[in-house]
């Protein structure tokens, strides 16, 4: 396993802070950012007895700035700066300095000179036994590709000066990264990795805003870490993210999200992908509700047909159960949402032990005897996510943790299962939520929209397994709330799947639990697409993909954070509905209004 290493600059907090929240995340390095060293309070030797006593060692010490292609009287003042900085860095107990590529308007644009300049400096970091990384900024003034930063090493020809390859610079401008693994591996003396999402703007904006640590983005920080591992490259991998929302967020949590993508990373590159995901299904959603919600709770569930069939032994929780849609209502754990889900997996021991490997955070069992043995643990936004096998009653599976209400069977209104959860995460949880879908859980990405919402844009990501039996939807703000915007702008939601929609339209309809959709949206639909007539007369929504269609209703909110939607998907349609999301919205919206009127 290669040595993992993180920038200061991707964390929060004081320099000790930074260094304190990597060590405890079980770091081998930092890279000691100027900035972070200049305003820290602790002396240089305090800083690097410090690095010692967490078990670090400080792997790069960085930027430094406008070095080569300077004008003869600048190079003067370059050559003192760059002796003061190795000096320090003697302090420290540093050994690797980087140079990012010049972006001063006078740079002169002459890779000999590059050369020859670099090569002097890299003398003078020999003298002390140190030596020079050189990375080409994606927005050099002259050297901006990685090609022309490893000719300008190789003409300079100097053992202290070597290459320092930074994920980002490389792919935000090129897909042509292969030829990477062809410079000899003792020549690349640093590897820097940064995903981000794919955005078409100023690439500078783009670096410093939007970074993401690896596998939270798009960029292919699989082929690209392989290139270099190619070369017989052998240092550490070292993480240098730069991201407006990490800058503000606990710098222990960020630390430790950072340790799980290189963790998730290894695995990749071990195993060509991330493993695959044992899970087989939804085994129940856990809502929690309260003194309001939950008589109003068993209200929708008993309309929709499901039975309480059980009550747990120790808990206060019910079990509703209809198809293979279970749910459990608990009054233990306040207002009403989505408190915790049950993965069921074909091995859940082993979905637990990978969940351990890349860091998730263990949930505290609260198991009474004769319960059976389930292992949890928190997504990023909270919830309890559950790894089970649904073993029949009388196998000692969680089941059996119900005893039978003894409550005869409802008469079904087609729901057959939970189609999928709709989990709207924390505007500063989302990056670390896609991470943790997509490695602890082993989910891919299915689909990703954005929209405009009442109360701001939203972000969607729909993520799954294999064969679509466990569905995830996440969505986020695009922005933090804003102060006009309801406390909870986004509930969550459990979406039922039913075989026959025209009659759990009807049950829903029968006890007033369906949320109206305006004429509007029917009008726009049929100048559109010539949707079925039973759309509009049903009141429900409806989408299309080359696949099949999708029918959709909704109840109100319940309480203030959650609902349910029921849908039936005819033919093989694989989507979600996500262009219905606004006008869902604003109807939601419009409720809540009129239920104010009426209080
Ligand atoms: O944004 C920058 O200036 C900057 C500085 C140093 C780096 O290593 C880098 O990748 C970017
Ligand atoms: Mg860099």
């Amino acid at each position: 396993m290669a040595r993992t290493s993180i920038a200061t600059v991707c964390l929060s907090g004081t320099l000790e802070d930074r260094l304190d929240a990597a060590g405890a995340a079980g770091f081998d390095a930092v890279e000691i950012f100027e900035n972070d060293l200049i305003a820290a309070a602790s002396t240089p030797e305090q800083i690097r007895a410090r690095v010692a006593d967490l078990g670090l060692t400080i792997s790069l010490y960085q930027p430094f700035r406008d070095a080569e292609g300077a004008p003869a009287e600048r190079f003067a003042a370059v050559r003192r700066r760059m002796t003061a900085k190795l000096d320090l860095m003697a302090r420290l107990g540093a050994d690797t300095v980087l140079i990012c590529s010049s972006v001063a308007p006078d740079t002169i644009d002459d890779d000999d000179l590059a050369a020859e300049q670099l090569r002097t400096l890299a003398e003078l970091a020999d003298d002390r036994g140190m030596r020079i990384a050189y990375e080409a900024l994606a927005w050099g003034r002259h050297v901006s590709t990685w090609q022309r930063s490893w000719e300008i090493v190789r003409r300079a020809g100097h053992p202290a000066l070597g290459l320092c390859l930074d994920s980002f610079h490389v792919l935000s401008r090129t897909d042509q990264y292969a030829d990477i693994a062809g410079i000899p591996g003792d020549r690349v003396f640093f590897l820097q990795l940064a995903d981000a999402p794919r955005l078409s703007m100023d690439v500078l904006q783009w670096s410093r805003h939007h970074r993401l640590f690896p596998l939270q983005g798009s960029l292919d920080l699989v082929g690209f870490t392989k290139a270099v591992l190619a070369t017989g490259y052998r240092g550490p991998l070292s993480l240098e993210v730069f991201n407006d929302v990490f800058r503000q967020a606990d710098p222990h949590r960020t630390a430790v999200d950072a340790r799980r993508s290189l963790t998730a990373l290894q695995d990749c590159l071990d195993g060509g992908g991330f493993p695959a995901s044992s899970l087989t299904g939804l085994a129940f959603t856990e809502l929690g509700v309260d003194a309001d919600s939950g008589p109003q709770m068993e209200a929708l569930l008993g309309a929709l047909g499901f039975t309480h069939s059980g009550q747990h032994r120790s808990k206060p929780v019910q079990l509703w159960e209809q198809g293979d849609a279970r749910i459990l209502l608990n009054s233990g754990v306040g207002e009403a949402a989505i408190s915790a889900f049950a993965l069921e997996s074909s091995d859940p021991e082993a979905a637990a032990r990978r969940a351990a490997h890349l860091h998730a955070r263990p949930l505290p069992r609260r198991r009474r005897q004769r319960e059976a043995d389930l292992t949890a643990v928190a997504a990023p936004d909270g919830t309890a996510v559950f790894f089970c096998r649904t073993e029949p009653v009388g196998e000692h599976g969680w089941l059996d943790d119900f005893l039978p209400t003894g409550e005869p069977r409802a008469l079904s209104t087609g729901i057959t299962a939970i189609d999928h959860l709709s989990l709207a995460q924390p505007f500063d949880r989302y990056d670390e939520a896609a991470l943790f879908y997509r490695a602890v859980l082993g989910l891919t990405d299915d689909e990703a929209g954005e929209f405009a919402a009442p109360f701001g844009l939203v972000r969607t990501l729909a993520i799954r397994n294999a064969d679509r039996s466990v569905r995830v939807a996440l969505s986020v703000p695009v922005l933090r709330r804003g102060d006009w915007a309801p406390a909870i702008p986004h509930p969550q939601h459990i979406t039922l799947a039913t075989d026959d929609l025209p009659r759990t339209a009807a049950a829903l309809a029968a006890a007033g639990m369906i949320l109206p959709i305006p004429a509007n949206y029917y009008d726009d639909l049929d100048a559109r697409i010539s949707a079925p007539a039973a759309v509009r007369r049903l009141g429900v929504m409806y989408d299309e993909d080359e696949h099949g269609s999708y029918w959709q209703l909704f109840t109100p909110v319940i309480g203030s954070r959650v609902f349910v939607e029921v849908v039936q998907r005819v033919g093989d349609y694989r989507g979600y509905g996500f262009a219905n999301d606004p006008v869902r919205m604003a109807a939601h919206r419009q409720q809540r209004l009129r239920e104010e009127i009426k209080d």
